[in-house]
C-alpha cells in the first residue's frame, strides 16, 4: 500500500464501506439472541458508524457449542498442517486484497491515523497470519531418549476451544497475533473484540470463511466486557483464554478461571515503560526520534509505549531540545488525512482519563492541551517520582521526564514500577547496555532504539504486565498447544512380566 491517497479519496472509501454489524457464529452473521445493539462511533467526529449486535452469555454459549462441535469432528483440528497453512495463506492474501478498505475501517472505528493503519496495522496483520501459516508445517514433534524397551513420543496437540479477548488499541493486529498461532495449531476460536472496535474483526471473520476456514472454527462475538468477556472467562467448555488489555481486567480472568474450569490463561497487560538515556548516548537526533516514536506512536495508546524518559543530567537539556523538535514534526488532526501522525483517542471515556493526567502547575515542555477527543503530544518534566503521571499507565501521548545522576540510579528507577513489559536503554557503552538490559525486569528491552521486536521474537511482560505465555514467535504456539506424552512399551510378552 505504498500509493497513498488524498484525504478526499480516503473519505470517499469511508463513505462507501459496507460495515459488518452482526455476530459471526458458525460461519454466518447473526443478531444477538436478545436483539440488542450498541453504537460504535468514530472518535474523531463523534458520529455513529454502525449499530452492532450486543451479545451476551447465551450468544457465547451458542458460539462455544459450535466451536466445540467443529473441534471434535476434526474439520480443522485434524487437517494436515499443510492444509491449514494453505487456507491461512489464502486468508492473508484476501486481507491484502482488501487492505485499503480494512485500513479505512480501522481508522474510522479507532481514531488511529490512516498513515499507521496503512504502514503498520494492516501490513503487519498480513505478515503475522502468513508467518504462522508458513510455520505450522515445519514444527516437528519429539521422541525422548529411550531404551530398547520403549519409545516415548512427545506430541503437541491444539488446546481445543480458545477465547481471544482483544483490546481496542490495535484491533486488527492483536487479532492477528492471536488467531495466527491459534488457528494454525488447529484450535477453534471465540473472538471478543473490544466494545469500541468490533468492525475489522467481524470483517476478517467473513474473509476467513471466504478463505476456506470451516464453519464453527472462527467465531466473533461482539459486546461488553461484563456480558461477553466474563461469559468467556467463566465458560466451562472453553479450554484457554488469551487476553490483551488492562491489568485490572487481566486479574479478573485469573479469578474467572479459578472459579470455573481452570482454563489456561495468558495475559498481556499494561506497561509504564522506561527509556533510559545515559550521558554517553551517541547520535542524539536519532535517540530523540526513537523516543518520540516510542512515546507518541499510536497516540501513546500502546502497552509498550516509552512513557517514562529517564535521562542522565549531563545530556538532559540537549536531548530534550531535540525531542521537542522531533515531536513538533508529528502533525495531529483528522485521522483520514495521510499527513497526520497523531489521530483521535479511542473514546470519550478514554480521552477524559488521559486528560485527567494533565494538571495545573506541571512543568510542560510541549503540548498539554486536550480538546474534542484529541490530546497533543505532551512532555512533562517531573521531579516527584511518586506523581500519578509517573506511576500510572496513562495510555495517551504523554511523556514524563525524570532526571538521574548515575547509571545505577537510572536502572533502579527503571525498575521502580509494578509493570515490566518493555524498556529501552540508549548508550554507546556496550557493557552498560548489556548490564542494563539484563537487570531491567521487562519482557522486551531494546538497545539504542524503540521497538517491540518482530514476528520472530516473543512479546509479553514480567510482573503486572504479563502472565502465562507470550505472543509472537514460535513461542506463541505454547499458548495454543499442549504437550502429550505417548509411551509405547516394546517389551516382548515373553521377556518381562508386568509387576
Ligand atoms: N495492554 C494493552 O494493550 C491495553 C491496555 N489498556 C489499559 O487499560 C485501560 C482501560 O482500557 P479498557 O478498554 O477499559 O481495557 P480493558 O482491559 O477493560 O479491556 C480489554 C478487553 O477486556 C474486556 N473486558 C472489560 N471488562 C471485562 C470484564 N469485567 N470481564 C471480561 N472482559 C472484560 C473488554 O471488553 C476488552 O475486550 C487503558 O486506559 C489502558 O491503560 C487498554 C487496552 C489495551
Ligand atoms: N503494542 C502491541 C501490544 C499492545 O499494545 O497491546
Amino acid at each position: 500500500m505504498s500509493d497513498r491517497l488524498t484525504t478526499g479519496e480516503y473519505k470517499a472509501i469511508a463513505a462507501g464501506l459496507q460495515l459488518p454489524t452482526q455476530a459471526f457464529i458458525d460461519g454466518s452473521f447473526r443478531p444477538a439472541f436478545s436483539g440488542k445493539t450498541f453504537d460504535t462511533t468514530n472518535p474523531a467526529t463523534g458520529d455513529v458508524l454502525a449499530k452492532i449486535a450486543a451479545c451476551g452469555p447465551d450468544d457465547v454459549d451458542f458460539a462455544v457449542q459450535k466451536a466445540r462441535d467443529a473441534f471434535e469432528d476434526g474439520r480443522w483440528s485434524r487437517l494436515h498442517p499443510g492444509e491449514r497453512k494453505a487456507v491461512l495463506v489464502r486468508l492473508a492474501t484476501l486481507i491484502k486484497r482488501n487492505a485499503r478498505e480494512l485500513a479505512v475501517m480501522e481508522s474510522l472505528d479507532s481514531g488511529k491515523t490512516i498513515y499507521d493503519c496503512e504502514t503498520v496495522d494492516v501490513p503487519e496483520t498480513i505478515h503475522c497470519i502468513r508467518w504462522h501459516a508458513e510455520l505450522i508445517d515445519k514444527i516437528y514433534d519429539q521422541v525422548s531418549p529411550a531404551s530398547d524397551n520403549h519409545i516415548a513420543m512427545i506430541v503437541r496437540e491444539p488446546v481445543g476451544v480458545v477465547g481471544l479477548v482483544l483490546p481496542w488499541n490495535f484491533p486488527l493486529l492483536m487479532l492477528a497475533w492471536k488467531i495466527g498461532p491459534a488457528l494454525a495449531a488447529g484450535n477453534s476460536v471465540i473472538v471478543k473484540p473490544a466494545l469500541e472496535t468490533s468492525l475489522t474483526a467481524l470483517r476478517i471473520a467473513e474473509l476467513a470463511m471466504e478463505a476456506g476456514i470451516p464453519a464453527g472454527v472462527f467465531n466473533v462475538v461482539p459486546g461488553g466486557g461484563a456480558e461477553v468477556g466474563e461469559a468467556i472467562g467463566r465458560h466451562a467448555d472453553i479450554d484457554a483464554v488469551s487476553f490483551t488489555g488492562s491489568t485490572a481486567t487481566g486479574r479478573r480472568f485469573l479469578k474467572y478461571a479459578s472459579e470455573s474450569n481452570l482454563k489456561e490463561v495468558t495475559l498481556e497487560m499494561g506497561g509504564k515503560n522506561p527509556a533510559v538515556v545515559l550521558n554517553d548516548a551517541e547520535n542524539l537526533d536519532r535517540v530523540a526520534a526513537h523516543i518520540v516514536n516510542g512515546a507518541f506512536w499510536n497516540m501513546g495508546e500502546n502497552c509498550s509505549a516509552s512513557s517514562r524518559l529517564i535521562v542522565q543530567s549531563g545530556i538532559k537539556d540537549e536531548l530534550l531540545k531535540r525531542i521537542v523538535a522531533h515531536a513538533r514534526e508529528w502533525p495531529m488532526g483528522d485521522p483520514l488525512n495521510p499527513e497526520n501522525r497523531v489521530g483521535a483517542l479511542v473514546s470519550k471515556t478514554h480521552f477524559d482519563k488521559v486528560a485527567s493526567y494533565l494538571e495545573k502547575g506541571q512543568k510542560v515542555l510541549l503540548g498539554g492541551t486536550a480538546k474534542d477527543g484529541f490530546v497533543e503530544p505532551t512532555i512533562i518534566d517531573i521531579a516527584d517520582r511518586n506523581a500519578k503521571a509517573v506511576r500510572e499507565e496513562i495510555f495517551g501521548p504523554v511523556l514524563t521526564v525524570l532526571t538521574v545522576e548515575t547509571f545505577d540510579e537510572a536502572i533502579a528507577l527503571a525498575n521502580d514500577t509494578e509493570y515490566g513489559l518493555a524498556a529501552s536503554i540508549y548508550t554507546a557503552n556496550a557493557k552498560k547496555a548489556i548490564r542494563g538490559a539484563r537487570v531491567i525486569r521487562a519482557g522486551t528491552v531494546t538497545v539504542n532504539s524503540f521497538g517491540e521486536g518482530d514476528i520472530t521474537t516473543p512479546f509479553g511482560g514480567f510482573k503486572a504486565s504479563g502472565f502465562g505465555g507470550r505472543d509472537n514467535g514460535i513461542h506463541a504456539h505454547d499458548q495454543y498447544t499442549q504437550l502429550k506424552t505417548i509411551w509405547i512399551d516394546l517389551t516382548d510378552d515373553q521377556d518381562e512380566a508386568v509387576n
